[in-house]
């Protein structure tokens, strides 16, 4: 990317700088995008949006997006450099700038395999951090130069005294009562499919340099835009010992975990919170063994990739196998496992070297293609730290009040009929109902939170309630208000008061 001459010339005249061209994308858009100018004169806020994307659907649920440039500078307006002067100062001629919807996050673009960005995040020593594409589906990047060795060092060693055999679907100790409840916690379980050990590191120098510096890479848009606590868990420190290994696995929480249950509280396709990136750091070189694998990638070999994804290629075959037996025995999950990382689409641990996938896709769908594992280590040991980053602050970190919606399911008066109202969990189950609505009965109140759904039905006015007809559906949205009474008739479910804009049920324009 060609930079523009903007440096004042050995004179005292100031270069003034000329019109700038942008790319302009959707968010994780591929290709070239459109070319437009960022305009000279002041110009801010919605003008601006309307100015760099009018020719995109980007006015997402009427609200206007944030951009973030391939270089991960995030112009919003709560970092107040939503304005063209802001970017005329950070963007570069023809720099690619992407529109995110206010309620999602900027995904990097993929791009080809190989093709590496350097970004305006100031990583260790001062160098920049650069991303390498290894993979776009899943969304798989290299990451050079995220974290300094002594941080490295400092993490190493404070996890050492600290190790615990890893579980599966446990969280940090420091966050009990943050997290969805004590319950969670008390079964997490020790686990045959993850091996390793790992410590947690909440505080610190080098757990905060690594989650800060973490955000900024992704160009994670917050609600101050500031940092903010609430978007990553804890960083971990995860150590494996020759044999050890992490079975294929997604990180994002599944619909249906019955721990969480993250998605059917608020899916990220509709604004809710769920993982939707992976930085996870090498702190050891490993002899053999011990890669990170994705086997759902394509794995394509380039120039600048070759070395990250052929480490340990020149042992023979029967060396690799000597080298199977003597770590893992004849049996068991990790020998097949292990054939498989040098086959697959697998990033081999060297020190200072990390990798960043996504769970989610750029409209907040999760990406089942994330599948992934910790091979098993052959020879050595391997040392990382894992930052699971999240779209939005994870649940139980979010004050209850701000999400929450009081329903009210009233028969309109004279409405000759019965009806039930059943919540519709978002996995699409048979719902379950949560009340009857009789002629000269009382109404139906719930307290429930955002997208939450419910389906309204005519039921037989014999009071035994078999649903016989829908008459409409309910999807909560604090944008109604937080306290709303639906009133059903015969023609349908209707918001008492409601302004015609009001009941359109949320459809999203892009
Ligand atoms: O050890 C690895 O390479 C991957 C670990 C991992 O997937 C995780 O900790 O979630
Ligand atoms: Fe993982």
């Amino acid at each position: 990317m060609a930079s523009r001459g903007r440096a004042p010339a050995a004179s005292c005249v100031l270069e003034v700088p000329g019109p700038i061209q942008v790319r302009v994308l959707p968010n994780g858009g591929a290709g070239d995008g459109r070319l437009v100018e960022v305009p000279e004169a002041p110009t801010a806020g919605a003008a601006l949006a309307a100015a760099l994307c009018g020719h995109l659907p980007w006015a997402e649920r009427g609200e206007e997006p944030f951009f973030v440039s391939e270089r991960a500078v995030v112009f919003a307006p709560n970092r107040g450099n939503l304005d063209s002067a802001a970017m005329h100062a950070a963007l570069q001629e023809e720099e690619r700038l992407f529109v995110v919807p206010r309620h999602r996050q900027f995904v990097h673009p993929a791009g080809e395999p190989g093709r590496s960005v350097q970004l305006q995040v100031s990583g260790a020593d001062g160098a920049p951090v650069v991303l390498t594409t290894l993979s776009s589906s899943p969304r798989v990047f290299h990451v050079s130069n995220l974290l300094e060795g002594e941080h490295m060092d400092r993490l190493m060693a404070d996890a050492r005294p600290k190790f615990k055999r890893s579980t599966v679907g446990e969280a940090p100790e420091a966050a009990k009562g943050i997290h969805v409840g004590g319950e969670l916690f008390d079964k997490a379980a020790k686990t045959s499919t993850r091996t390793s050990e790992n410590a947690w590191a909440m505080t610190g120098d080098a757990a905060m340099t690594m989650k800060r510096r973490s955000l900024e890479m992704l160009g994670i848009q917050t609600e101050t835009g500031g940092y903010d606590e609430r978007l990553a868990d804890g960083l971990q420190v995860v150590r494996y010992l020759q044999g050890q290994a992490y079975h294929d696995h997604l990180d994002h929480m599944q619909d249906f975990d019955p721990l969480w249950n993250y998605n059917a509280w608020r899916p990220p396709d509709v604004n809710g919170s769920n993982r939707i990136a992976t930085v996870f750091l090498y702190m050891t070189d490993t002899p053999l063994g011990g890669q990170t694998v994705f086997p759902l990638a394509q794995r394509v070999l380039t120039e600048g990739s070759r070395r990250m994804l052929t480490d340990n290629a020149s042992r023979s075959g029967d060396e690799l196998a000597r080298a199977m037996e003597a770590a893992l025995g004849g049996s068991g999950w990790e020998v097949s496992m292990a054939r498989r990382c040098f086959e697959k689409l697998a990033v081999f641990p060297r020190r200072g070297d990390a990798i960043v996938f996504y769970s989610q896709h750029a409209d907040g769908r999760v990406d089942q293609q994330s599948l992934h594992g910790g091979c098993p280590v052959l020879e050595g040991e391997k040392w990382a730290a894992n930052l699971w980053v999240w779209n939005a602050p994870r649940k139980g970190t979010v004050a209850a009040s701000n999400n929450e919606l009081h329903l009210t399911f009233t028969l309109a008066r004279g409405a000759g009929l019965a009806a039930l109202v059943r919540w519709v969990p978002a996995d699409g189950q048979q719902g379950n109902q949560v009340g009857k609505l009789q002629p000269g009965g009382p109404g139906v109140a719930v307290k429930t939170f955002e997208s939450h759904r419910f389906d309204v039905f005519k039921a037989s006015e014999d009071g035994e309630g078999d649903a016989l007809r829908r008459l409409g559906t309910v999807v909560a949205s604090t944008r109604r208000g937080r306290v709303q009474t639906w009133v059903v008739s015969d023609g349908g479910v209707e918001l008492q008061g409601g302004s015609a804009e009001a009941t359109v049920p949320a459809k999203p324009e892009l």
